[in-house]
């Protein structure tokens, strides 16, 4: 039986400990993400799969992480994103083959099911899965046993699922989605609210992000929002949610590094400086690259010689900047590289090359 939870009151349950470990995760604190939490706590330690929708970039990823986290169980936390998968491949990853199952097998592949056994098996954009596999998935949940292909031998797998959507699964014209598949992926669902319905939460989401880039990189500069510049952040629509507001940190951090921001600032240099979200099924989209006056202009540039001190490395501030603007591509293409080639009018090989050697490649599963 599907759960819904809008106004569902809960029990006297103790998930304190749980809440502070989904706390750790998962950065605000605004009345719609208590509730996200607490759901989030309460559902983690049972095994009954768990559904969650919401717009591209609110952070499906980050609840199935915390899921996992207070689910108690041992085994890893697998994900596979069904949108970044040729449909042709998404089979043999999920289900794993034998040696010679199919040309271009030449060894014996574990499959993310059983990778999954113990852990917890996150498929993002459930949505885009062929309905082929979909009959495929639904006998798994029913029998709990797999078979690598080219293999007769059956598997016991024991993985907790957790899936995620930011389309409504059960409209058929907006997806080919199996009914029966809903009832089972579904039994409980995490509605993950937009950006823009928790602005209050941009604050805490910001001084995660700056926390987690320092401690990656001490060079990082974190860039200083005044009280104006915080307001513009929070009047903006965020229509990419808190990816968008990352891509606009890390702007912030290459264009003011150390520097207060103001609400001026925010609004002529890095909200409108960015490449627009076209829209929020980025695997749908045509997206094609804005004019070029929807990117700074170089005069812009400008502006950051009149800042006092202000020393610039320029092939590493260069080299910040494309790399923001590949990943927001790729993000935006749900990492068809293809795709996000065209948009950043490179060869294919070309954004293949700049990705290697970046560290763009972002696990396919
Ligand atoms: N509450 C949060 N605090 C800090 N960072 C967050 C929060 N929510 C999301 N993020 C960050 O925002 C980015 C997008 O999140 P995530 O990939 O989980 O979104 P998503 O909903 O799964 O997106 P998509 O639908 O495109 O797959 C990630 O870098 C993630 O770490």
């Amino acid at each position: 039986m599907t759960q819904h939870w809008t106004n569902v009151q809960f029990g006297a349950q103790n998930t304190d400990s749980a809440i502070a470990v989904v706390d750790g995760i998962i950065a605000g604190n605004s009345p719609v993400m208590q509730q996200v939490k607490q759901h989030i706590a309460l559902v983690g330690a049972s095994v009954a799969p768990v559904l969650v929708q919401g717009e591209t970039g609110t952070g499906k990823e980050l609840v199935a992480e915390a899921l996992h986290a207070v689910s108690g169980r041992t085994g890893e936390l697998v994900a596979v994103n069904c949108a970044a998968i040729p449909a042709e491949l998404l089979e043999s990853e999920l289900f794993g083959h034998e040696k010679g199952a199919f040309t271009g097998a030449e060894g014996r592949k574990i499959g993310r099911f059983e990778q999954a056994c113990g852990g917890t098996l996150f498929l993002d954009e459930i949505g885009d899965m062929p309905p082929a596999l979909q009959v495929k998935l639904l006998r798994v949940l029913e029998t709990r046993k797999i078979r690598r292909l080219g293999s007769m031998q059956e598997i016991d797998v024991d993985f907790r699922l957790v899936t995620a959507t930011h389309r409504d699964l059960t409209s058929q014209e907006e997806v080919q989605f199996r009914e029966d598949l809903y009832f089972r992926v579904a039994v409980f669902q995490i509605g993950l609210p937009s950006l823009a319905k928790r602005v209050t939460d941009i604050p805490l989401i910001l001084d995660r992000m700056i926390k987690g880039y320092k401690a990656n990189d001490v060079t990082f500069d974190e860039p200083l929002f005044d009280e104006t510049g915080m307001r513009a952040l929070q009047s903006h629509t965020w229509r990419g949610n808190i990816r968008e507001l990352r891509n606009t940190l890390i702007r912030a951090s290459v264009m003011f590094p150390g520097q207060v921001v103001t609400g001026d600032m925010v609004k002529h240099f890095l909200l409108n400086a960015g490449m627009p979200y076209i829209d929020g099924c980025a695997p749908q989209s045509d997206a094609v690259m804005p004019e070029t006056h929807d990117l700074p202009s170089p005069d812009q540039f400008r502006y950051l010689n009149d800042a006092e001190g202000q020393d610039l490395d320029l092939r590493v501030y260069l080299r910040d900047i494309e790399v923001a603007l590949i990943e927001t591509a790729l993000e935006k293409t749900s990492y068809c590289v293809s795709r996000a080639a065209t948009q950043l009018r490179l060869r294919r090989t070309t954004l293949i090359e700049k990705m290697k050697k970046y560290g763009l490649n972002r696990e396919v599963a």
